[in-house]
């Protein structure tokens, strides 16, 4: 049974990707809301836009921050930030809907969120994956690795130099796969069900423009911001 070992090096990466994406929370809690209040499905589009406009931002932030993003080709950083966002935005939906809730209550946020305006046909692939992301039960490094993962995809359209993001996107794998190995060393398999979990997550890309078109409502207003990454207006 080899000695699986995380170098200072790591130890040093892992604390800087965790204390950015601690760092960067989304500063008010949608869930919080939604548990207070029905909003009907403009309002909810509205929370929607301005907690994804709110989210962008925070990744931009929480990027910047991951050792050698900075040192990338400066289009290749706005391709990667550009083709991750959505991934992003699911991920983190994921992570929130997933928290430890009090008795009941993620029973009724997801009510409210069938119910806030998003057409049918995508409930199923968007609760089929938050509920997997939930199953992981990751802590707070796994999620803070899988989100730097998920952004340092060298496929991304336009992307120039794919070998230089290869490079960080490596390093960060081979932290999580010692992270996992620690964690779970009950399931071996359990690095390769987070990475399938990235997988999953990009069948959800496809969906998103037309969750966002088919919203129960009349003129979908976005901020420019979500112009910009979204494929929309
Ligand atoms: C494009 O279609 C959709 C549909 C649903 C969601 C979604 N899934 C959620 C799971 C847990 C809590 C909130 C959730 N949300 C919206 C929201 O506010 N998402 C935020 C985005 C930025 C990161 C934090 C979560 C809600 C849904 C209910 C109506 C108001 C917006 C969603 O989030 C991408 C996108």
């Amino acid at each position: 049974k080899e000695k699986i070992e995380i170098t200072k090096e790591q130890q040093a990466l892992m604390k800087i990707i965790l204390d950015a994406y601690n760092r960067h929370q989304i500063p008010q809690d949608v869930a919080k809301k939604l548990l207070q209040d029905q909003y009907s499905a403009e309002e909810n589009f509205l929370l929607l836009t301005e907690m994804a406009t709110s989210q962008v931002q925070v990744l931009v932030e929480f990027t910047k921050n991951i050792p050698g993003f900075l040192s990338l080709d400066h289009e290749d950083q706005i391709a990667l930030l550009k083709g991750s966002a959505v991934e992003a935005m699911f991920l983190r939906s994921a992570q929130v809907f997933s928290r430890k809730m009090p008795k009941g209550h993620t029973e009724v946020l997801e009510a409210r969120i069938r119910k806030s305006g998003i057409s049918e046909e995508f409930m199923t692939p968007m609760f089929n994956f938050y509920k997997s992301i939930g199953e992981l039960h990751m802590v707070q490094e796994e999620q803070a690795l899988l989100t730097a993962i998920t952004i340092l995809t060298p496929d991304r359209p336009h992307v120039k130099d794919q070998h230089a993001v290869e490079r960080l996107q490596e390093s960060m794998l081979d932290v999580l796969r010692k992270l996992c190995a620690l964690q779970h060393p009950q399931e071996p398999q359990y690095f390769a069900r987070l990475l399938g979990r990235l997988t999953e997550l990009r069948t959800l890309n496809h969906y998103h423009t037309e969750m966002l078109t088919s919203w129960r409502m009349n003129d979908h207003k976005f901020t420019p911001l979500l112009c910009e990454i979204w494929d929309v207006q």
